[in-house]
């Protein structure tokens, strides 16, 4: 019995040991994907690593940076601020783009003047090139008849003298009296400049072309971008104003009032005691009507905070006549107190200077003679006739 009962015992172990044995063999399995269970993200879909820290993942690179090397990646770069070209003898850097696009111009008219004879076709054939270069009839028959009396009176066929008269007529015609300064102070607060003209023109590049002007001339600058219709005028501007720390106020809305934009701009110049306060406008056709009011507006509603000072027309010198057309609409609605003509590299109608000053009764006060920030220059009548004039 005692024997039985042993060898119960011992079969008893033995069952137990195959199954703590089979028990132990299968969790140490390694199961089939499809048999494994699933493991649930805690992680949003879109909360994912960047690329590149996968990238360095993958590579073994190392994700812990140095604390103080994250906070200096986190940090924006903070824009480097320009320093512009001095204003002083930009024109006599840029004559030699006056003088190459105004060479047609220049080389005829001396050609002109270096004949033996000065005869009546000779004349006409001045007359014909001064036409050619938008100087306007009106000026032109005066230059000419001018330029014939003093030949007749003075008795000289001498070509250096009687290009000498030309440049002294030019001269005259286009009137170096004029007062070209741009008001550019005032007392006790800001001056401000409203700048207008119709679309491409180069209205936003000469604010920010000014804008460099005036700080280089130490001046403290608000930018105003009141051309609410072209969507990317106010960046264009706002960038424009950072290469020099200038301020440019916008509307984050598209399509916002442009006389509200000017008013806060002013309002800020005001606060930040800005010497001045530039607004650049939209560029609208001069013949809807609408549109030119709401420049009137625009004007009337800066008038509540401040006096204007400057009205400038930007005007593209390559439009010829339909640039006099628009300076006449846009004098009738604001009262333009200087031009600036724009694109002066790329024509030979160097001539619509007189023109426009015709026209308008009102200076030319600088001129564009590039696409460059710096390619703006203050008009000097004596350097733009010599080089009109340099064949
Ligand atoms: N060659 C040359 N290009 C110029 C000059 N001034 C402006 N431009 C160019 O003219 C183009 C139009 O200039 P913008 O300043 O955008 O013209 P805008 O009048 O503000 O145009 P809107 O905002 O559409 O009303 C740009 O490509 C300028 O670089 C210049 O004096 N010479």
């Amino acid at each position: 019995m005692d024997f039985d009962v042993l060898i119960l015992f011992i079969i008893l172990a033995l069952v137990l040991a195959g199954v703590l044995g089979f028990f132990l063999v299968q969790g140490g399995r390694i199961l089939p994907p499809e048999k494994r269970e699933k493991y649930t993200s805690q992680r949003d879909e879109d909360d994912l690593p960047p690329e590149d820290e996968k990238e360095a993942e993958e590579d073994g690179d190392t994700l812990v940076a140095a604390p103080e090397e994250a906070e200096a990646e986190a940090e924006p770069a903070e824009p480097e601020v320009e320093t512009p070209e001095p204003v002083a003898g930009r024109l006599a850097r840029l004559r030699a783009r006056l003088v190459k696009s105004n060479n047609v111009f220049g080389k005829s008219l001396l050609a002109l003047l270096s004949q033996d004879k000065i005869d009546d076709d000779v004349w006409d054939e001045i007359e014909e090139t001064l036409l050619m270069a938008d100087l306007g009839t009106e000026p032109t028959l005066e230059l000419v008849d001018r330029l014939k009396e003093r030949v007749t009176v003075e008795g000289t066929q001498d070509t250096a003298k009687v290009k000498d008269m030309l440049h002294e007529e030019l001269t005259a015609l286009i009137d170096p009296s004029l007062d070209r300064r741009l008001s550019v102070t005032a007392e006790g607060r800001p001056a401000v400049m409203l700048v207008v003209g119709v679309n491409g023109v180069g209205k936003t590049t000469t604010v920010g072309k000014l804008a460099r002007v005036l700080v280089a001339e130490d001046k403290s600058v608000t930018l105003g971008a009141a051309d609410t219709f072209r969507a990317a005028a106010a960046e264009q501007l706002t960038t424009w104003g950072s290469r020099v720390g200038v301020p440019t106020v916008k509307s984050d809305t598209e399509g916002a009032d442009p006389a509200s934009v000017a008013f806060e701009a002013v309002s800020e110049g005001i606060e930040n005691e800005s010497d001045v306060v530039m607004i650049d406008t939209a560029g609208r056709l001069q013949n809807k009507a609408n549109l030119m009011d709401e420049l009137g507006k625009v004007k009337r509603v800066v008038e509540k905070k401040s006096e204007v000072d400057e009205v400038l027309l930007v005007l593209d010198a390559t439009t010829g006549q339909n640039g006099l057309n628009q300076a006449k609409v846009f004098s009738e609605v604001v009262d333009v107190s200087g031009i600036v003509l724009t694109k002066l590299d790329g024509t030979a109608r160097g001539g619509i200077v007189v023109a426009i000053q015709r026209q308008l009764g009102v200076p030319v006060k600088l001129i564009g003679l590039g696409e460059g920030a710096d390619d703006l220059a203050p008009f000097e009548t004596e350097k733009f006739v010599d080089a009109l004039l340099e064949g």
